[in-house]
């Protein structure tokens, strides 16, 4: 596409090894300008307690930006904190009230981030993007903090305002470099009826930009950062390098840098030699860090380094002693967490799971896989006033519904946020068998999936390349990511582990011999138009109904959500 050149190897590259030459930290490269970068956070502010390889806490992370502020970066650098987005669903700390991320909130909100925005997860319901809007966008610690530049809050008088700043200018507090911030959501069409997303292209065709490019030129502009709620490499639509070609015809040779999010994915691109874009994972797993030298000369310098959210890595890279990582807030913020988990009584224990079922670390078929599961032994459990024994039943998921990997040991009241945090009612449909049989492979082909539904991991670019498989008992799994600049960006090397792709939907099917022709096809009213979307798509190849489907054919099935089934299924173990 001419907008990625071959990617350079960055010149600077410290590590900290043992005697024996083992790897066991990379270090970073502090820069004239750095950044640390959160996305995805889904209300994971607690730490991990089955993975140590993400231990600290949000506590933690305060600490660690204040000390790695002072200790790395210093008086001669600056340093700019950024998060974009998808605050709650998907932790008991942010689900577990009502409105959810009501508590988790102000938790996040205690990271003196510099630059801030909202993800789609603050979109799907009113009362999150009320609560968003009031309790982050538009408070006084981040009012000039939060951007968006191509979405709007709907006010209670129906009046349609900037959803926090469209744009941010400022200068760094050592350097004084002048930064001019945008803030894109991607093309999100689920909103609800309290916002108004933009297409980010449309949006820098609008009258608010041209003021910006206008009072900003290029010569008035050191740093251009775009950050939001947008996958860096997103081969499907390609939108962030829309975005970049379109500012390029404004910029042609200011330095952009990009931060993005959505896809649950460490990614970092080389847009061109001025621009790189970095992501910085999910759940509180990675802290992104990039730097930038040479600033505002011809050849400016990239750094990139995804931080295992743990307090060795945050102790290491901000030189401190482990014992020395907390600071008097941090600490504060982390004995609160552990107030608000027993407050939601997260620990309590529902039952004891026997083994550990995998997403997309053991392939779709395995016995250890939790989709496997799901479909055989959890949705089959589905009963409601609609249930009819004597038809063929097919019960269809959409696979982002399912966050995380279901671990072996207990089973608390965090586990079913953790694991299937949305509320999700069942509907149906009866519909010839022979339609039902084909809705999920049609669901599963693709391009005629509504973006809305993918799991996040369906963006990920399958780039050209394999890092060195590492298998060593003395290291622990992890992430190794395959990025623009190679292998090293992580800075923990991790065991390789081996990633399967996951489908957009899964099902259960419970096909009834010498019945009716007619069968059951339940699913998630949150995929209801993709269900009769395919159904109408079939029919036209097939011509079984002679009908057309619509959503007003689909009726409350009822009956226990996901996360209750599973519980039902642990608890009958
Ligand atoms: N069944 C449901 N799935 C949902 C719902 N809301 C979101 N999702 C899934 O999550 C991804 C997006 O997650 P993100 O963290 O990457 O933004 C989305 O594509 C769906 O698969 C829901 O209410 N019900
Ligand atoms: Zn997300
Ligand atoms: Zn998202």
């Amino acid at each position: 596409d001419g907008l990625t050149i071959p990617s350079r190897r960055p010149q600077f590259q410290q590590v900290q090894g043992t005697d024996s030459g083992e790897l066991l930290i990379r270090d970073l490269h502090v820069g004239e300008l750095n950044f640390l970068h959160t996305t995805d956070t889904h209300g994971w502010l607690g730490s991990h307690l089955t993975q140590p390889n993400y231990d600290a806490d949000w506590g933690d992370f305060v600490s660690f930006a204040s000390r790695f502020r002072e200790n790395r970066v210093g008086a001669e650098s600056d340093l700019i904190l950024v998060d974009t987005g998808d605050k709650h669903d998907g932790n008991g700390l942010s689900d577990a009230t009502v409105p959810n991320g009501l508590e988790s909130t102000k938790v996040f909100n205690e990271q003196d981030y510099d630059l801030l925005t909202l993800g789609n997860h603050e979109l799907y319901t009113e009362e999150n993007t009320i609560l968003e809007y009031c309790s982050t966008a538009s408070s006084k610690k981040f009012k000039d903090a939060y951007v968006s530049s191509n979405v709007e809050f709907v006010t209670n008088e129906g009046k349609l305002v900037p959803f926090g700043s469209k744009y941010r200018f400022f200068r760094t507090r050592n350097r004084e470099f002048r930064i001019l911030a945008l803030s894109f959501m991607f093309n999100f069409q689920r909103t609800n009826t309290r916002a108004k997303v933009t297409p980010a292209l449309e949006s820098l065709n609008q009258d608010w930009f041209k003021e910006v490019i206008f009072k900003y030129p290029a010569e008035n502009v050191d740093v251009l950062v775009v950050f939001g709620h947008m996958p860096i490499t997103d081969p499907e639509n390609r939108e962030i390098n829309q975005v970049h070609r379109r500012l390029r015809e404004i910029y042609p040779e200011t330095v952009i840098q990009y931060f993005g999010g959505h896809s649950h994915i460490r990614d970092f691109a080389v847009f061109d030699r001025q621009s790189t874009g970095l992501q910085s994972g999910r759940f509180s797993e990675t802290v992104g860090f990039l730097s930038i030298t040479d600033v505002k000369g011809n050849d400016p310098r990239f750094f990139r380094r995804y931080l295992d959210f743990n307090k060795n890595s945050f102790a290491y890279h901000s030189r401190v002693s482990q014992s020395n990582l907390a600071t008097e807030k941090g600490s504060r913020i982390s004995n609160h967490l552990s107030k608000l988990r027993e407050n939601l009584s997260l620990n309590e224990v529902v039952g004891y799971v026997p083994n550990t079922y995998y997403m997309d670390t053991k392939p779709l078929r395995s016995k250890h896989n939790i989709y496997h599961l799901l479909t055989s032994k959890v949705l089959p459990r589905l009963k409601s006033q609609q249930t009819d024994n004597t038809k063929s039943r097919f019960i269809i998921i959409n696979t982002g519904a399912i966050r995380y990997d279901l671990y072996k040991g207990n089973f608390t009241k965090d586990s079913e946020y953790i694991v299937s945090p949305f509320p999700n009612d069942w509907n149906y449909i009866e519909v010839p068998l022979s339609l039902a049989e084909g809705v999920a492979d049609y669901l599963n082909e693709g391009p005629v999936l509504l973006r809305s539904m993918a799991p996040p991991s369906v963006f990920k670019r399958s780039r050209p390349g394999l890092c060195p498989f590492i298998h060593d008992p003395k290291r622990s799994k992890g992430y190794t990511t395959l990025d623009d600049y190679g292998c090293e960006g992580d800075d923990i090397p991790h065991n390789t582990e081996i990633y399967y792709d996951v489908p957009n939907v899964v099902q259960s099917v419970e096909l009834k011999s010498g019945t009716e022709d007619t069968a059951h096809l339940v699913f998630y009213s949150f995929i209801q138009r993709d269900v009769v979307r395919a159904l109408n798509a079939l029919n036209r190849r097939t011509t079984v109904a002679k009908r057309h489907y619509s959503e007003k054919d689909c009726r409350q099935y009822g009956g226990h959500a996901t996360k209750e089934l599973l519980k039902e299924w642990i608890r009958d173990l």
